[in-house]
């Protein structure tokens, strides 16, 4: 579906990059990265630290050159490995966690910095962005004048002032305390939205990728593993890094024989795995559920949830909405992690039975190298 804002169908992306490829010394830190944004679209760039978000974020900016491949801006190249239009005249606006405004200057003089024109219309636009962050009263106080929230909100009116087609966002709201961040999320989200900019976002923190993004890119080693809505990414991950990456993970390992691999909670089926390859079935612990033992009995299996397996309590934690057990699995010592809503502590020693939400669960081939390990 074409993205749309309000009464505009946009068809050619604000921002492209095509096969970026970006190499310090022998090693490959960007490596063949592709991807589109429309305008009023959010991307989030997520990925672990060192994963070459931020050297991505560089190239686009103009202020690091690619080894390979190309940027476009509207469908007009803005730079290649040959032409290249310098940063200033990319349009594009910035705004990273360590943002300083001036500090000698006033909110109104910091956010129409970058502005060009008379000065009635400078200030109308700066009047514009100040209250739709909502600081319009912040005009003619200074920066040490405000707290640290709202002087992350400023520093987005000056970035967003010259009107930038693009906004580059580098972890803009580490600096902030806990409590803040959300709000400011939510309200630099619906500002940039109204100036119908297109952002790519780079965050290490997928609860931030989550909330912000219309579409996430993940990252890992240089590469984008996965493009998709957070919903997808969430729920069909392409691997089992991608899963670990946005929660806790329980595996269980198997023996794929004839698309079939047994284990202590049934069979499951894996089509496409060879005879005698392992399999890692991947769950998250929300996605556990427990039952009594009844007389050293458990519940009678169901094609839903599969057959339950015994195991007893290692440790059970309050978390705040919800408590987390641990168990050591009868069959085979391994410790599994299930989350329950609200509060249930059982004690250390309780035997309690285990089933698997089977449609929550992924299965995935094992690393060769621990298939290698277990069948030598
Ligand atoms: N100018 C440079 N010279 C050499 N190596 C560099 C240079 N810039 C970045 N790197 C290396 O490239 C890798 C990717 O860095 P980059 O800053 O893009 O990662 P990142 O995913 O943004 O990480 P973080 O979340 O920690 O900022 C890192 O290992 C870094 O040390």
């Amino acid at each position: 579906m074409t993205p749309t804002t309000g009464t505009t169908v946009h068809t050619i992306p604000r921002l492209e990059i095509r096969n970026l490829k970006r190499r310090f010394g022998d090693r490959m830190v960007v490596d063949d990265v592709s991807l589109s944004i429309m305008p009023g679209q959010v991307t989030c760039l997520l990925g672990p630290s060192g994963c070459g978000k931020s050297t991505t974020l560089r190239m686009i900016a103009g202020v690091d050159t690619q080894d390979a491949g190309e940027i476009y801006v509207d469908g007009n190249l803005i730079c290649d490995t040959v032409f290249r239009v310098p940063p200033e005249r990319r349009q594009i606006g910035l705004m990273f966690q360590d943002f300083a405004l001036f500090p000698h200057m006033s909110v109104a003089d910091n956010v129409a910095f970058g502005l060009k024109g008379p000065k009635v219309e400078k200030r109308a636009r700066v009047e514009t962005l100040l209250e739709r962050v909502g600081l319009g009263w912040t005009i003619d106080v200074f920066p040490h004048q405000l707290s640290g929230g709202e002087q992350q909100r400023v520093a987005l009116a000056r970035a967003l002032a010259p009107r930038p087609r693009i906004m580059l966002m580098d972890e803009p709201f580490s600096g902030l305390d806990n409590r803040l961040r959300d709000g400011i999320r939510d309200e630099t989200l619906s500002v940039l939205k109204q100036e119908d900019t297109a952002v790519l976002l780079v965050t290490h923190e997928p609860d931030e990728a989550m909330r912000m993004a219309d579409e996430i890119a993940l990252m890992r080693d240089g590469r984008i593993v996965q493009q998709g809505a957070p919903y997808n990414i969430y729920n069909a991950p392409v691997d089992l890094e991608a899963v670990a990456f946005f929660s806790d993970i329980n595996v269980i390992r198997g023996v794929s024989r004839g698309a079939l691999t047994d284990t202590p909670f049934g069979q499951f089926l894996t089509p496409g795995f060879r005879d005698g390859q392992t399999v890692n079935i991947v769950i998250r612990p929300q996605h556990l559920k427990l039952d009594f033992d009844r007389a050293g009995k458990g519940p009678l299996p169901t094609e839903r949830d599969g057959q339950a397996a015994r195991g007893i309590v290692e440790r059970a934690r309050f978390m705040g909405n919800e408590s987390l057990v641990e168990f050591r699995m009868d069959h085979d010592g391994s410790v599994l992690r299930a989350t329950v809503p609200n509060v249930f502590l059982p004690q250390p020693g309780t035997a309690l039975w285990l089933t698997l939400r089977r449609d929550r669960c992924f299965v995935f081939p094992a690393a060769q190298a621990h298939e290698a390990a277990m069948h030598p």
